[in-house]
């Protein structure tokens, strides 16, 4: 416990990690070493990982703990968690964790060794916080049990499907969003991944419209996104494309194009962990899809599935290489693995090759290269889309997200300092407050209009100026310290002052934009939802104005918003399911675990027109493009240890 105080002290962990600790050891004292470990456990699973491999925490506690943290590693440091993991043995601590009752010892085929549930559980070399052990396992058990039930297609099948794509397969390279709908119409459990613009709604679309053409019943269909901003986008791609394809394959039952959050489709019940729909309660659907899936945690994937009817399928939606979930987990990046090489098995193959003309020899599992995740169970499920429509060949956002995706680093920083719609600035921290001032400007231009005052008028103002917002967007990687989020916010505040764009003497005023910071079901305003502070003509008082869900204008006294904060400057991770037509993306001059490859694919790709990179740095740029996020977790492993049990 000392220990782990001193280290708290020098905030190497939180406050919660510590009393964890401490309360388990008021309910039996455990052995030193299991302490640490338990307050590891912890601390790893507050940096989004959900289990602690405890072989690579002999490898390499240091890095794999990121202890010290990034910032401090100049500081010579004693008790690093290097020097006190090697006063013990791997072996001898994971007796230590086997004879203690803080753990529930699972064995290789997955019995657990106590009856009751202890707070850690052992399996493999991984530890875990029990409750994270009992979400994969639920994850793992529901996706299995659904991938044993391949459902066939009716005769008519290749016609409906030939309706839908015409002849868009030239035999040469497969045509994957008709493979996609071949191979999601005969599985429960179907993941389309793909880059921006490779047409995952589009092909969604076709899938439901040749499911519920093939359903003998009308089929109930629910949609949903994370976030309140992912489900308006998602809502606003679809109506564009629901027409079309019904007009492709004729449906008796319209398409369904309204999109709700994750929460709202489980029904979130306030003041309770437990959503209304489980699995003793399950939702009403026969057919469930989410989009911007890389966003869902494993505790929120756990309680989706087991809210899902055994009957019903669901279809995941997403970017693999996007960031991973803000809470534990990366369930899609997981579930993606070797999606790219295809890893099909012969029964896949020969589901598949029927619907193309192209071979698809080269992404059967015999052909995966050796030391890659060959013919995986979810490879069986998954295609990725491959080719974007969004950006064209030329485009420099395209090349580049895709350099920054391969890590090929010396072509980026080319694409970046040459290419057509992207640009780099090597700025200090106040030229980049007054830069986005700058590029902020005709907005609050636009803000200092004057509606009329009838309703109409004010609408129509509000609805302009909340899409003149989406015109430009600073992202940052970083919170807290002088590059991140918050200072920024301040920076930038002071600079639109300075050129008498806003009177910011006050917390409120008018042009203010915020962002909700959690859910908010009284208000109906999700986390991550942007609004503007205006002066109301009608009510002569300022009002904050919201998009809602439902498409209507919401005005909300600004006394009413208590989780809201300035978005001059959002983080990367809130930035996740929405687009702007120019985005600026600032990273720090100093090294720092956050910057990952992907958190600059994930901000360049929140860019339709124009991306910009602010980063004095080239040093910074090319290390950010060569670390990868590493996110501990067992479902790829439990998913394979299922298999071999089975
Ligand atoms: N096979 C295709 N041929 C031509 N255009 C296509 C094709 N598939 C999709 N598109 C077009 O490409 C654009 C992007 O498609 P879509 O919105 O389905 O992609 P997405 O992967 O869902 O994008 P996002 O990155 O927004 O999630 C749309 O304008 C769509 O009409």
């Amino acid at each position: 416990m000392a220990l782990l105080q001193r280290w708290q002290q020098r905030e190497w962990l939180r406050a919660l990690d510590v009393a964890f600790v401490r309360s388990l050891n008021g309910i039996a004292p455990a052995a030193p070493v299991v302490q640490l470990l338990a307050a590891l456990v912890s601390h790893q699973y507050g940096r989004g990982h959900t289990c602690l491999h405890l072989s690579q925490l002999w490898q390499d506690a240091d890095s794999l703990l990121s202890l010290p943290p990034e910032n401090q590693f100049a500081e010579r440091f004693s008790e690093r968690p290097n020097d006190v993991m090697s006063q013990y043995s791997l072996a001898e601590c994971i007796e230590a964790l086997s004879q203690s009752d803080w753990v529930t010892t699972v064995d290789s085929r997955g019995h657990p060794q106590l009856a009751q549930a202890a707070p850690l559980t052992l399996v493999n070399q991984r530890l875990y916080l029990t409750r994270l052990y009992q979400a994969e396992q639920q994850v793992v058990t529901a996706i299995r049990q659904r991938l044993q039930q391949p459902i066939k297609l009716p005769p008519a099948a290749p016609q409906w499907l030939a309706a839908l794509f015409g002849d868009s397969d030239d035999g040469q390279s497969p045509d994957w969003q008709r493979l996609a709908c071949a191979l999601a119409a005969q599985r429960q459990f179907a993941i389309i991944t793909g880059g921006p613009g490779t047409g995952k709604t589009t092909t969604v679309v076709k899938l439901l419209a040749l499911l519920q053409r093939a359903a003998s019943s009308p089929l109930t269909i629910k949609l949903a996104a994370p976030t309140g901003k992912a489900a308006a986008r998602l809502s606003e791609s679809l109506s564009s494309k629901v027409a079309e394809v019904s007009a492709m394959l004729p449906q008796a039952q319209p398409l369904p194009e309204q999109v709700t959050t994750l929460h709202q489709l489980l029904g979130v019940q306030p003041l309770r962990r437990r959503f209304r729909y489980h699995q003793q309660r399950p939702l009403p659907a026969d057919v469930v899809v989410v989009d911007e899936a890389s966003m869902i945690d494993l505790e929120m994937m756990s309680a989706l599935l087991n809210a899902l009817p055994a009957h019903c399928r669901l279809i995941l939606l997403g970017d693999k290489d996007q960031l991973a979930s803000v809470e534990a987990g990366s369930v899609l990046g997981d579930l993606c693995e070797g999606a790219a090489a295809g890893g099909y098995d012969a029964n896949t193959i020969a589901q598949l090759q029927p619907y193309s003309a192209a071979s698809l020899t080269p992404f059967a599992e015999t052909n995966t290269a050796v030391g890659s995740a060959a013919g995986l169970p979810t490879n069986q499920c998954t295609v990725m889309l491959r080719d974007s429509y969004r950006f064209s060949a030329e485009s420099g956002i395209g090349q580049l997200a895709q350099a920054v995706n391969q890590g090929a680093t010396m072509d980026a920083l080319g694409i970046l300092k040459y290419g057509t719609d992207v640009s780099w600035q090597q700025p200090s921290l106040t030229h980049v407050a007054d830069w986005a001032a700058a590029a902020y400007q005709t907005f609050f231009e636009a803000a200092r209009s004057k509606p009329d005052n009838d309703e109409t008028s004010l609408e129509r103002w509000a609805r302009g100026l909340l899409q003149h917002y989406t015109q430009f967007q600073l992202l940052a990687a970083l919170r807290r310290g002088d590059w991140g989020v918050e200072h920024l916010n301040q920076l930038i505040r002071n600079s639109l002052q300075r050129r008498g764009l806003i009177d910011g003497r006050h917390q409120w005023y008018h042009g203010r934009p915020v962002m909700m910071q959690r859910n908010n079901y009284q208000l109906r305003l999700m986390n991550g939802d942007i609004g503007l502070c205006l002066w109301h003509p009608g009510m002569a008082q300022l009002r904050v104005v919201f998009a809602g869900a439902d498409g209507r204008l919401r005005w909300l006294s600004p006394s009413r918003l208590s989780d809201v904060e300035t978005v001059y400057a959002m983080t990367v991770h809130k930035s996740q399911g929405s687009e702007f037509n120019h985005c600026a993306l600032v990273l720090p001059p100093q090294s720092n675990p956050v910057l990952t490859r992907e958190l600059l694919y994930t901000g360049i790709t929140r860019a339709k027109q124009h991306f910009t990179l602010l980063s004095a740095k080239r040093s910074i740029v090319a290390q950010t493009i060569e670390q990868r996020t590493l996110r501990s977790s067992g479902l790829l492993a439990a998913l394979n240890e299922a298999q071999e049990n089975f």
